[in-house]
């Protein structure tokens, strides 16, 4: 049985906290995997300019030297956002049945949950795990409690864990830093902000 763990994002573009996050998680949960899954740009509540091929040959390069990094298209390839979180994990569970799947989020996303903001939350939580980053200003255990969705499924499926550095790179900063001739090298893998010059993306 792998242990396996699923990080979900638009990854537009792959940041190096995408990175140390997914290395820290899979080292202290010992985890065998870490899949990388870039939502579709067709998702309805979050506008992704950048086109999937884009992202995907971004992701691919800044995870090709990593062997417990692997990334997977499945959400890229669906229509619209028919898909949510809770069909994805459903269709990994059927075809790992042997292996031991979690979701991995920041703190931010379950506070989202808890607050009934996903679509089918409350089954999403009920028939899966999760392995739950710290961010900045984010209490967990208090999210878990006030949130009745949360709270009468916390029978240890939500694995908590502070990395220890409230290290912040959004991609949404390095795509500004682009648009607005900042210089962003170093907070991105080298082949990325290497394509991301060679395609002239993020430009105004
Ligand atoms: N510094 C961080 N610490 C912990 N989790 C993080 C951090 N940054 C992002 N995440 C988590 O990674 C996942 C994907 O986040 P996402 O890619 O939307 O973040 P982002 O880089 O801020 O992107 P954008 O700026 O485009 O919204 C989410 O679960 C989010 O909570
Ligand atoms: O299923 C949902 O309702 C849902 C709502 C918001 C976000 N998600 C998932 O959460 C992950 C991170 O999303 P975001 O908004 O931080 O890019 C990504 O895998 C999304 O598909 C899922």
């Amino acid at each position: 049985m792998a242990k396996i763990g699923i990080y979900g994002s638009s990854f537009d573009p792959i940041t190096n906290v995408h990175l140390w996050t997914a290395s820290t998680v899979a080292h202290r949960c010992k985890l065998d995997k870490v899949i990388f899954l870039p939502c579709s740009n067709k998702r309805k509540d979050k506008e992704i300019k950048t086109e999937n091929t884009h992202r995907w040959d971004m992701l691919q390069l800044a995870i090709a030297k990593d062997e417990r990094f692997i990334a997977n298209s499945y959400e890229m390839e669906q229509e619209g956002w028919n898909i949510y979180t809770y069909d994805t994990m459903k269709y990994f569970r059927e075809q790992n049945p042997n292996d031991d799947i979690h979701f991995i989020m920041g703190a931010d996303l379950l506070v989202d949950i808890g607050a009934g903001l996903w679509k089918n939350g409350e089954a999403l939580v009920d028939e899966n795990k999760f392995i739950v980053m710290a961010r900045h200003g984010i209490d967990m255990l208090s999210t878990i409690s006030r949130s009745p969705i949360l709270r009468n499924h916390d029978d240890g499926r939500f694995h908590l864990i502070d990395k220890g550095l409230a290290m912040e790179i959004s991609s949404t900063y390095i795509r500004e830093e682009f648009a607005m001739g900042g210089e962003p090298k170093y907070l991105l893998p080298s082949a990325c902000y290497d394509y991301i010059k060679e395609h002239n993306l993020y430009q105004k």
